[in-house]
């Protein structure tokens, strides 16, 4: 995103972030409103409200947040931007299970409605743990603050549900409560650059979509790999586990913009209407077919990058015999027409050899290959590689002459690079870009209650097999590796292999 030299800004806006203590707002959503504010995006009107239990004042929370914004965000202080900024912040200790404590919120509200003169949005982000999201809506609703269905907000953090019932449940209170346009269920990998990138890929260009099918695509990686291990958050992922965590949602939703069809419009319930279809078509394995389709994997301890680390088992707040996978490859299959009998493959983990985040369109061989074998190195090179994070860049693989009096033939990439097509711009982090769509009331990259509630459906029958049938071989992949053997003999029995990228440095 560019600086906004159009002064088109979103209207006043107060945003109250439930959770304001916590590490998100510290690490994440202080420093994405930071940077909008340096970008000139955020609205001519507008206050920040952190609320928690832990009695900051003010200047206090504003001196942690500011730790935050030296640590985490991508633009550090300067200038005293920071000071200009930081009048907008306010704290209000509360405790969100108390009722009589929410007449106070609606307090502030009156004083910004008369102070600014308008009407402004009402934004209640709630970046707390999910078993006080229920409660918190209920307050909310009962005391009337998110009547006005136009202005009011309010944004849900993962995870929304433990499983396909938890989210059922959550779902109908929560549309109980409000309309399906005032909930905002956040997935920050829809708001990153690159990703959205790729609708511009797909339909901003009339080239790929002849050959975006079942006819031109042999198969799809998804590879979302990690180099940081489980570490401090053991509490919170011996609940959840590499599937719950990644791939029902943050990789099945780069599945759906791989697969979906193009969008008359982009118009938020079109886009989540297009990627519902893809989800809703993805086949449901029977749970005794489990172990055909997908693998797991958990670490055990070793060295990473010349460093020694723990195992999962060992790390804190985790059961020593645990049988949580922090990895998970899985291979998916779309059933409609254009994705015909088309592998997804999709992997995630923890402590593998790469922090890497790329999807791959292998493209089939060509048909006749008039060449002499000698002539190429290899004779699968057709594919388009889009690389998320941290390479951020699209490249084309295709095969070429090499220069000389022979025909030898070798895989070439043509490369477009973020940095180098756009070097004066930067890329804005993705709850920058997801909170300017809140503040301008956009929920097109936001999940839909169907859209969750589709993506746990695809993986609750593989949640159900693993939990019905322990693990015998954990730990079974080591820090720095790509994960379990398993996960390669996946993918090889159909006779492919994962794509590695080798990083700058390698
Ligand atoms: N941290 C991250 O990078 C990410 C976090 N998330 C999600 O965001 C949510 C928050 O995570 P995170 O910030 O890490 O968690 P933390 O544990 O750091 O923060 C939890 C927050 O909840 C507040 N809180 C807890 N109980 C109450 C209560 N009764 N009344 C008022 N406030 C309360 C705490 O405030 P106090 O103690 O002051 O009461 C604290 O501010 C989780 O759902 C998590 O899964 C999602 C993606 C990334
Ligand atoms: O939601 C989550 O995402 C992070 C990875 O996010 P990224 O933007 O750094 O790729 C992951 O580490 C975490 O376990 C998960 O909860």
């Amino acid at each position: 995103m560019a600086s906004n030299n159009n002064n088109k800004k979103p209207k006043a806006s107060v945003i109250f972030i439930f959770g304001g203590s916590g590490d998100l707002n510290q690490r994440k959503l202080t420093p994405a409103l930071y940077n909008l504010f340096i970008d000139g995006w955020m609205p001519e009107k507008f206050a920040i409200v952190g609320l928690g239990r832990t009695q900051y004042s003010d200047d206090k929370f504003r001196d942690h947040l500011s730790k935050g914004i030296q640590e985490f965000s991508r633009r550090k202080e300067k200038n005293g931007i920071w000071k200009d900024f930081s009048q907008h912040i306010s704290y209000m200790p509360m405790d969100a299970e108390d009722d009589a404590s929410y007449k106070s919120l609606s307090d502030r509200v009156k004083e910004y409605e008369k102070d600014w003169g308008v009407n402004p949005n009402v934004i209640f982000y709630l970046a707390v743990a999910p078993q006080l999201v229920p409660d918190i809506a209920q307050k909310l609703s009962t005391i009337k603050l998110c009547s006005d269905t136009q202005t009011t907000r309010i944004v849900v953090e993962k995870p929304f549900g433990h499983d396909l019932k938890s989210a059922r449940e959550l779902n109908k209170l929560l549309t109980s409560l409000f309309d399906e346009d005032q909930i905002y269920r956040i997935d920050h990998y829809l708001g990153k650059e690159t990703v959205q990138n790729i609708l511009a890929l797909r339909f901003a260009n009339a080239m790929f979509e002849p050959i975006w099918n079942r006819n031109y695509i042999d198969h799809v990686q998804i590879t979302v790999a990690e180099t940081v291990g489980v570490e401090e958050r053991g509490g919170y992922y011996e609940q959840s586990g590499a599937l719950r965590d990644m791939v029902q949602n943050h990789i099945l939703q780069l599945l759906c913009m791989v697969a979906m069809e193009p969008p008359v419009n982009f118009e938020a319930n079109e886009i989540r209407n297009k990627k519902v279809a893809v989800l809703n078509a993805i086949r449901k394995f029977d749970r005794a077919e489990v172990q055909n389709y997908a693998v797991r994997g958990q670490y055990g301890d070793g060295w990473l990058k010349g460093k020694k680390v723990k195992g999962y088992r060992q790390e804190e707040k985790v059961n020593p015999q645990s049988n949580v996978e922090t990895y998970a490859a899985v291979k998916f299959y779309i059933d409609n027409w254009r994705w015909h009998r088309i592998p997804f493959y999709v992997r995630t983990g923890k402590y593998l050899h790469q922090k890497t985040s790329v999807i791959t369109i292998q493209f089939r061989p060509a048909p006749h290959y008039a060449f002499p074998a000698e002539a190429a190195e290899t004779w699968r090179p057709n594919r388009l590689t889009i690389s998320i994070q941290p390479e951020m860049d699209i490249r084309l693989r295709f095969q070429a002459k090499r220069p000389g009096q022979t025909m030898s033939l070798s895989p070439v990439d043509m490369i477009f690079s973020y940095t180098e097509a756009y070097p004066d711009e930067h890329e804005p982090e993705a709850y920058e870009t997801l909170l300017l769509d809140v503040m301008e009331g956009n929920p097109a990259q936001f999940m839909r209650a169907d859209q969750v509630e589709a993506a746990w459906e695809v993986v609750m029958p593989i949640i159900e097999a693993w939990e019905q049938r322990p693990p015998i071989d954990f730990p079974n992949y080591a820090p720095d590796s790509w994960g379990p053997e398993d996960a390669e003999a996946l993918i090889a029995r159909d006779g492919h292999n994962w794509i590695n990228l080798p990083t700058k440095s390698e």
